[in-house]
C-alpha cells in the first residue's frame, strides 16, 4: 500500500509501505496510483514528493506475483501519468530504486538520492527487462552507452556514480525527505517539459556500440536470453520515436516473461535468500539459533585455500592470526595475500588493511581467537593431529572449523574435547573470489556453531549453505559421479572436445575436462588415493576397470602418472603452449592415448551424441541430488541448486540441477536413468533414486512441493 500526507500545506507525500522492500505489489501499484491522482486533483497541492517507508525507496515490482496472472494497474501508464502531470514529481531515494522502483522514479520529473542509496535496472538477472519504461527512459537520461551497460548486467550503481551518470539530481547526507519536500517547493512553476524523459531526444550511440555489445553478451551469456533482448530494447530507444520503443520493449518483455530462463531465474532469487534460513535434522534452525559474534579468527595453512580464507577475512574487517610451518609457505603466503590487500587498497583508494593479519609459525599463537579455520591438505591423520593441538590450546569456547571439502567432520571433532564446536566451512578456490560456502554441520554441532559459521560466511559475502556431513558433502558428492561419467564417455568412444562442447553449450562457463586441467589432476588423484581406488591400497585382485566392487575408469589415474597434470604441466586432456598456459587445444597425443587403452581394454569406440552427454553426465548429478535429500544431507531442493549455481558453474538460467529436473520433467529423468542403468548395471549410482520414484508415484509435484516428500526432521532440542 502506500500513504498520503500534506506536508507544508501544498506539498502532497506520497510513502510506499509495503515491508520490507516496498515492491510494488497490485495493492501498492493501486494505491499509488490513486495517491497520485487525488495530489493532482488537489488544488492546494503544487508539489508532489513520493518516498518509501523504512529507508527504502522500492526494491521493484513484487517477484512472487510473477507466478500468477498479474492483476491490478499495470507500472506503464501509472508511470506515464506521473510523468505528463503538470505539478512537479520529486523522488526521495533512500535504500535502493531498483527495477520497477526506479522506473518509477525516471518517471518522476525530479530525482533526490540519499548518498548511501544505489540504483539499478536488475530485471536482467531474473531472465527479464526492464519493461516500464526504463530501457526507454535511461538512455535519453544518461546517454545511450551507459544505459546499455546498466540494462544488460543488471549493475547497481551507488548515488555518487548515478549522480555522475545523471541518474539523480542530487545526493544529500541529510534527511532525503526533508530535502527532497524543499526541493519540490523550490521548482514549483517551472516548466516541467524537458524534465519528461519521454519528450527527450537521444544523441547518437557511438558507431558499432550495439554489435560489440551484442557480441560480447552472446560470449559470455551461456545461452541467456534476457539479455540480448536487453540490447534490442535499448536500440530500440535509439533509433525509434517513443512511443514505438515502447512498443518494442512490451514486445520483447512478452517473449521473456512466461520463458522456463526467467522461471529459472526468479527461481534461484528465492532460493538463494531460502538457504539463508537453514534448519538441521535436530530441529535446530536459523530462527532459535545465535551465532556469536566473532572479532579475531585464525586460518591454518597458507596454501591457495588458507591465503584466500585469510583475504576474505580481512576485507570483512575481521583480525586474523594467519599460521604456517612451513617457512617457504609462509613466506610466499605472506606475500601473496600483502599483494592482494594492496590491489583491494589501490582500487578503493583507501589504505591496505594488512595490519588486521599476523603471520606466525607457531600454533600455540592461536590460543585467544574465537574462531580457527584449518585450511591444510587432504591428510585425516595431518588434519586429527592439529584439531587434537587446537582442542587444547585455544581457547574453551573457540570454534575449530576444517576446510575439508570432503573429509569426515565427525572423525575430527571426536578428537577434540569440544565436539559441539566443531563444524565445517567449506570454502571454494580462490576463496576471496568464489561466492559459495557449505557449513558442515556434524552429529555433535551445536546449533550455536552452525549459526556462527552461517553468519560469518554472510559476514564474508558469502552465499553460506547448511549441509550434512557425508564423503563429499552436497557438492562433490554430486560432482564425483559427473566426473566419472565424463570419464565413461571416452573410454566408450568420445573426445574431451566432445563432452566439453556438449556441457559448454548446455551454459557451463568451462566443460569438465578444461576444469580439470585448470584445478590439476593430482586433486583428484590424491582423493582417490586416500579411498583406495589407485596407488597402493588396490585389491588387484578385481578385474581391471574395476574397483571396489564396481566400474572405474583408471584413465585419470594414467595420466597423473604420465605427469600430465593439466595447464601446470602444459598437458592433460588438452595441450597448452607452455606450463601455465591457459589456452586449451585439442590433443593428438591424447587422442592416441584414448585409441590405444581402448584397444588395450578391447573397448570399441562408438558416436556418442550430445543428448546422451547431457543425460549421463548430468541425470546421474541429479539422481544423487535426490539420494542426498533423501538421506537429509541437504535440506531442501534449493539448498542443492544454490550449491551448483554459486560453486560450479551450473548456469544459473537453468535454475540449478534439480530445478532442471524439475523443468525436464521427472518421469523423463526417471526413464532415462533406468534405461542408463539397464545398459550400465556396474555403475549403481545410475540406479534411480527412490525419492524420485516417489515423486514420480504421486504425479511429480512441482519444485516448491518436493520438501512435503523429504523425510521430516526429529527434533532433539
Ligand atoms: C511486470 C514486470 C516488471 C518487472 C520490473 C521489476 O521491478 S522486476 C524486480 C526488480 N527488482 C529486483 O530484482 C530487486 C530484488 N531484490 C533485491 O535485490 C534485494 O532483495 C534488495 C531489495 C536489495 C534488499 O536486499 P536485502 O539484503 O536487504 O534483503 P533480502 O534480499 O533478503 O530481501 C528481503 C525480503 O524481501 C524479498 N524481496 C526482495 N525484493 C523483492 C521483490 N522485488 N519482490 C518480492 N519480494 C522481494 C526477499 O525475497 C526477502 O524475503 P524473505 O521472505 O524475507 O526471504
Amino acid at each position: 500500500m502506500a500513504k498520503y500526507s500534506r506536508l507544508h500545506g501544498s506539498v502532497g507525500l506520497i510513502s510506499l509501505a509495503n515491508p520490507p522492500v516496498n515492491a510494488l505489489s497490485s495493492v501498492v501499484r493501486h494505491a499509488i496510483s490513486e495517491k497520485v491522482a487525488k495530489a493532482f486533483r488537489d488544488p492546494e497541492v503544487t508539489c508532489v514528493v513520493i518516498c518509501g517507508e523504512n529507508g527504502v525507496f522500492c526494491g521493484g515490482a513484487d517477484i512472487r506475483e510473477f507466478a500468477s496472472t498479474m492483476r491490478g494497474p499495470p507500472l506503464v501508464p501509472m508511470i506515464d501519468a506521473i510523468e505528463e502531470g503538470e505539478k512537479p514529481v520529486v523522488a526521495a531515494i533512500e535504500g535502493v530504486a531498483f527495477g520497477g522502483g526506479l522506473e518509477l522514479a525516471l518517471g518522476c520529473h525530479y530525482r533526490i538520492a540519499h548518498y548511501k542509496a544505489r540504483v539499478g535496472l536488475p530485471e536482467v538477472t531474473l531472465g527479464l527487462l526492464p519493461a516500464a519504461g526504463g530501457t526507454q527512459r535511461l538512455p535519453r537520461l544518461t546517454g545511450v552507452a551507459p544505459a546499455l551497460q546498466l540494462i544488460t548486467t543488471g549493475r547497481h550503481v551507488a548515488a555518487p556514480e548515478a549522480l555522475k551518470l545523471g541518474i539523480v539530481d542530487q545526493v544529500t547526507e541529510q534527511n532525503t525527505v526533508e530535502v527532497a519536500v524543499q526541493f519540490a517547493k523550490s521548482v514549483v512553476g517551472q516548466a516541467l517539459h524537458n524534465r519528461r524523459l519521454s519528450l527527450r531526444q537521444l544523441s547518437c550511440p557511438p558507431d558499432g556500440l550495439f554489435e560489440e555489445t551484442m557480441a560480447q553478451i552472446k560470449q559470455r551469456a551461456r545461452g541467456a536470453v534476457a539479455p540480448i533482448a536487453c540490447v534490442q530494447a535499448v536500440k530500440a530507444a535509439a533509433t525509434l520515436p517513443f512511443k514505438a520503443g515502447m512498443d518494442k520493449e512490451r514486445d520483447l518483455m512478452a517473449t521473456l516473461f512466461n520463458s522456463g530462463q526467467a522461471k529459472a531465474l526468479q527461481y534461484s532469487f528465492f532460493a538463494q535468500r531460502s538457504v539463508a534460513k537453514w534448519n538441521l535434522p535436530n530441529g535446530a534452525h536459523s530462527g532459535i539459533s545465535k551465532a556469536r559474534a566473532v572479532h579475531r579468527a585464525a586460518v591454518i595453512g597458507l596454501g591457495t585455500m588458507g591465503r584466500g580464507i585469510v583475504v576474505s577475512l580481512v576485507r570483512a574487517g575481521i583480525s586474523v592470526i594467519a599460521m604456517e610451518t612451513n617457512e617457504k609457505q609462509l613466506h610466499t603466503g605472506k606475500k601473496m595475500v600483502i599483494a592482494i590487500l594492496e590491489k583491494d587498497a589501490q582500487k578503493h583508494n583507501a589504505a591496505p588493511r594488512a595490519d588486521l593479519v599476523h603471520f606466525t609459525e607457531r600454533l600455540s599463537d592461536l590460543s585467544n581467537v574465537d574462531l580457527v579455520i584449518e585450511a591444510v591438505y587432504e591428510d585425516m591423520v595431518l588434519k586429527k593431529d592439529i584439531f587434537k593441538q587446537l582442542s587444547m590450546i585455544c581457547k574453551p569456547d573457540a570454534f575449530l572449523c576444517t576446510n575439508t571439502s570432503a573429509l569426515n567432520v565427525d572423525e575430527l571433532a571426536a578428537v577434540t574435547g569440544r565436539p559441539e564446536m566443531v563444524v565445517g566451512m567449506h570454502f571454494f578456490a580462490p576463496a576471496h573470489v568464489m561466492k559459495l560456502l557449505e557449513v558442515v554441520y556434524g552429529q555433535h554441532s551445536s546449533p550455536e556453531a552452525v549459526a556462527t559459521a552461517m553468519q560469518l560466511g554472510k559476514r564474508l559475502g558469502k552465499v553460506s549453505v547448511a549441509v550434512g556431513n557425508c564423503p563429499g558433502f552436497v557438492g562433490n558428492r554430486m560432482m564425483k559421479l559427473y566426473v566419472e561419467q565424463a570419464h565413461f564417455l571416452l573410454e566408450e568412444g568420445a573426445t574431451p572436445e566432445q563432452v566439453d562442447e556438449a556441457l559448454e553449450e548446455f551454459g557451463f562457463a568451462m566443460g569438465i575436462f578444461k576444469v580439470s586441467d585448470l584445478s590439476g589432476l593430482d586433486v583428484g588423484w590424491r582423493v582417490r588415493k586416500e579411498a583406495g581406488l589407485t596407488g597402493a591400497g588396490v585389491d588387484w585382485k578385481e578385474p581391471p576397470r574395476r574397483r571396489q566392487g564396481r566400474r572405474y575408469s583408471p584413465l585419470a589415474d594414467l595420466l597423473c602418472e604420465k605427469g600430465h597434470l593439466g595447464q601446470k604441466t602444459s598437458r592433460g586432456w588438452y595441450l597448452y603452449e607452455k606450463p601455465g598456459g591457459r589456452d586449451p587445444k585439442p590433443d593428438q597425443g591424447l587422442h592416441s592415448f584414448l585409441v590405444e587403452y581402448r584397444s588395450k581394454y578391447g573397448l570399441k569406440a562408438r558416436r556418442i551424441d550430445k543428448d546422451e552427454v547431457l543425460e549421463r553426465c548430468l541425470f546421474s548429478l541429479i539422481n544423487e541430488g535426490f539420494c542426498i535429500l533423501d538421506d537429509g544431507i541437504a535440506s531442501g531442493p534449493e539448498d542443492v541448486d544454490v550449491i551448483y549455481v554459486h560453486g560450479y558453474g551450473w548456469p544459473r538460467h537453468r535454475g540449478g540441477p534439480m530445478f532442471y529436473a524439475d523443468m525436464v520433467g521427472l518421469s523423463k529423468v526417471l526413464e532415462r536413468l533406468e534405461f542408463y542403468h539397464q545398459a550400465h548395471p556396474d555403475v549403481p549410482y545410475l540406479k534411480p533414486s527412490p525419492l524420485l520414484r516417489k515423486l514420480v508415484r504421486n504425479g511429480s509435484p512441482p519444485i516448491r512441493e518436493w520438501r512435503e516428500f523429504l523425510k521430516r526432521p526429529h527434533s532433539h532440542l
